[in-house]
């Protein structure tokens, strides 16, 4: 379907950046989950605008749960979330309303949309529909955490500046990512975060963008979910990942960088210690699609934002002439430290969603495992 994702779990987005409201609709929860309120408010927190390294529209931000959800416990209903826009200065898109942003979505929504779309703020494109995306995010993510199973990310590198990566020790991992879950600018080296703070403030001072690398681990998770094919887990994630606007790059495990090892580099030892483990993990923990219990290991490229202040080349999209164009309005210098939760926040719906799918087979199988 088009504006909905996912099997067992489905989520559905709908609204606009400039119109009254954006929201999303959860189906296929289970009735009698406690919500932690206050923990969906950190995650939001975690992608407001904040200071000068993002957009100047400051937005509350601010969760209303209007159905599936009654004295404390989802009902199993679907759920719905709706999120106000109460911050839109919808007159600085006026004047260029026909000048096509370069790698911005106004020239393939104009041919999509026939020219009915609202192109207020990139209207149905904008990164601002992830906000009802991290808080069906937060939600997938308690039920995730009943189960033990951890999600975070951190900045990798953001034009020039890399962070440290994650650690391949899994006690080390788990610290790791308690404490990127805590922090606002998530680096896990925070020597690194004035420095990456001033390239991002840099760049707008020139009018100007950057991108950047995030890279998202997932701890504890049990082992046989997946599929083989078309929903892998890398098929299943990266459709949601790709879905988030600025995304243009997925890979997990060793991802690009296998081409250049031999199969008795790129290969994971496997042992005992407890349970089947692997003595590496350069396939990220997926094997055939499905987790074998090893972290996932993910990395996602966010593009530089494409409304820059610096005058661009585009044209006139009635005239076809060559125009300048010159953007107006309060746009992110970079995306990437706010887009984070939301990668976060697509994994745990994506994992959730074939989680789920799992459980409702091994239910109908009644444990009859070969012996
Ligand atoms: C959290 C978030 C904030 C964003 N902020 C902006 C912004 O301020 N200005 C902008 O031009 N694009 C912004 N984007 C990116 C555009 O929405 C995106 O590049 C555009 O819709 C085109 O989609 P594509 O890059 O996936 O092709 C943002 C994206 C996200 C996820
Ligand atoms: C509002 C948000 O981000 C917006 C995402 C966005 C875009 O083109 O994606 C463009 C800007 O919108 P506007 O021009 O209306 O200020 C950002 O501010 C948000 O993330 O909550």
């Amino acid at each position: 379907m088009k504006n909905t994702f996912g099997n067992q779990l489905s989520v559905t987005i709908f609204g606009e950046s400039h119109g009254d409201c954006i929201g999303a609709v959860m189906d296929g929860l289970a009735p009698g989950i406690a919500l932690d309120l206050d923990f969906i408010k950190q995650q939001m927190e975690k992608r407001k605008a904040k200071g000068n390294i993002s957009t100047q529209r400051k937005e509350a931000d601010e969760i209303h749960i209007v159905s599936g959800y009654f004295e404390g416990y989802t009902t199993g209903t679907p759920l719905t979330i709706l999120i106000e826009n109460t911050n839109t200065r919808s007159h600085d898109y006026e004047k260029t309303k026909n000048r096509l942003r370069p790698s911005h979505a106004d020239y393939t929504a104009d041919i999509k949309y026939l020219g009915y779309q609202d192109y207020r703020g990139g209207g149905h494109f904008s990164g601002r529909l992830t906000a009802v995306l991290v808080a069906a995010g937060a939600i997938a993510m308690q039920v995730l955490k009943e189960k033990g199973i951890l999600i975070g990310s951190h900045i990798l590198q953001c034009h020039h500046i890399k962070d440290d990566k994650f650690s391949t020790k899994e006690d080390i991992l788990e610290e790791q990512i308690s404490q990127m879950n805590q922090c606002d600018f998530a680096l896990l080296n925070q020597k690194k975060a004035e420095e990456m703070r001033k390239v991002i403030e840099e760049a707008a001072m020139q009018g100007d963008s950057v991108g950047g690398i995030i890279e998202t681990c997932v701890l504890h998770m049990p082992e046989g979910i997946g599929e083989p094919f078309f929903d892998s887990i890398e098929s299943h994630i990266s459709h949601l990942l790709f879905s988030v606007p600025a995304v243009k790059g997925v890979e997990f495990g060793e991802g690009f960088d296998f081409a250049k090892l031999y199969g008795s580099e790129a290969n994971d030892a496997i042992l005992f210690d407890g349970k089947v483990k692997t003595a590496t993990n350069h396939n990220g923990g997926i094997n055939g699609g499905i987790s074998n219990g090893m972290p996932i290991c993910i990395r996602s490229v966010i593009k530089p934002t494409p409304s820059i202040y610096k005058q661009q080349d585009t044209i006139d999209k009635e005239t076809h002439e060559p125009v300048k164009l010159q953007i107006q309005g309060r746009h992110d210098p970079a995306i990437i430290h706010r887009a984070r939760v939301v990668i976060d926040s697509m994994v745990a719906i994506g994992l959730l969603d074939l989680i789920m799918e799992r459980e409702s087979t091994l239910s109908m199988l009644h444990n009859r495992k070969r012996k």
